[in-house]
């Protein structure tokens, strides 16, 4: 399980995240919310260990993030806002690429299975000529490659179609289901959210998201 203890985030004089502490256990998708500014992206990247917290202490499979950062890393799968992946190349370029930097090595049958299993289905295809949608698949699969445990999603279904997040969404539900993933994974649309996540924590200081979630039968954390 992964387990935030009093954590805190300044930048400078700034305090974006304050005393948050949860926990995810495996099979679970918990949902992050809040205003824009209000720290998903900050929370997300110390939790992928791309940024360092001010205070606090957070442990994945009961091993300290100060203690074991190399080993944790193996665990962690993260998709950045930004989608990171090249252009030029074709599917299969890109996933023999970061298979190549992975711990754990895998087939080009598993690789090309991966992107498959979400339906995505242009394995000979330079990503430039993918649509949005389909790259957003591609970086998911790519997270994918090493078989995390602990996935860190941040709007991995902005500005896609309705059917490819319907897509995404089954397929996340089914990692966390039968693979027993933990899932944290930010969005700012509400009805994916309910449809998706077991729990469901809002940060920031705008009350709008914790009073329109008090309106449904969710578990609602927040900071
Ligand atoms: N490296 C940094 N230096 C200084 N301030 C930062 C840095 N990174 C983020 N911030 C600030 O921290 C706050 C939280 O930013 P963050 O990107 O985590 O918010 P968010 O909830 O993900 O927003 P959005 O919904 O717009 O993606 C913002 O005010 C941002 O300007």
């Amino acid at each position: 399980m992964l387990k935030v203890e009093d954590l805190q985030k300044h930048f400078k004089r700034k305090h974006v995240l304050d005393q948050l502490s949860f926990t995810v256990y495996p099979g679970e998708i918990v949902g992050l919310v809040g205003e824009n500014g209000a720290g998903k992206s900050t929370l997300l990247q110390i939790l992928a260990t791309t940024m360092k917290s001010t205070a606090g202490e957070i442990s994945l499979y009961d091993s300290s993030y100060h203690k074991h950062i190399k080993q944790i890393r193996q665990h962690i799968g993260f998709v950045p806002q930004d989608i990171a992946i090249w252009e030029q190349q074709t599917v299969e370029e890109n996933m023999v690429f970061f298979e190549k930097l992975s711990w754990k090595k895998k087939t080009k049958a598993q690789l090309e299975q991966l992107c498959l299993d979400m339906n995505l289905d242009r394995w000979k295809t330079p990503v430039k000529n993918l649509s949005g949608g389909m790259k957003r698949k591609l970086n998911l699969a790519i997270s994918l490659i090493h078989d995390p445990g602990l996935l860190l999603l941040d709007e991995p279904t902005a500005g896609i179609d309705l059917k490819s997040r319907k897509e995404i969404g089954a397929y996340l539900r089914n990692q966390a289901k039968t693979h027993q993933k933990m899932i944290l994974y930010t969005s700012h649309d509400m009805d994916e959210i309910t449809a998706l996540c077991d729990r469901i924590i809002t940060i920031g200081k705008d009350p709008f998201y914790k009073e329109l979630l008090a309106r449904t039968n969710k578990e609602v954390l927040s900071f």
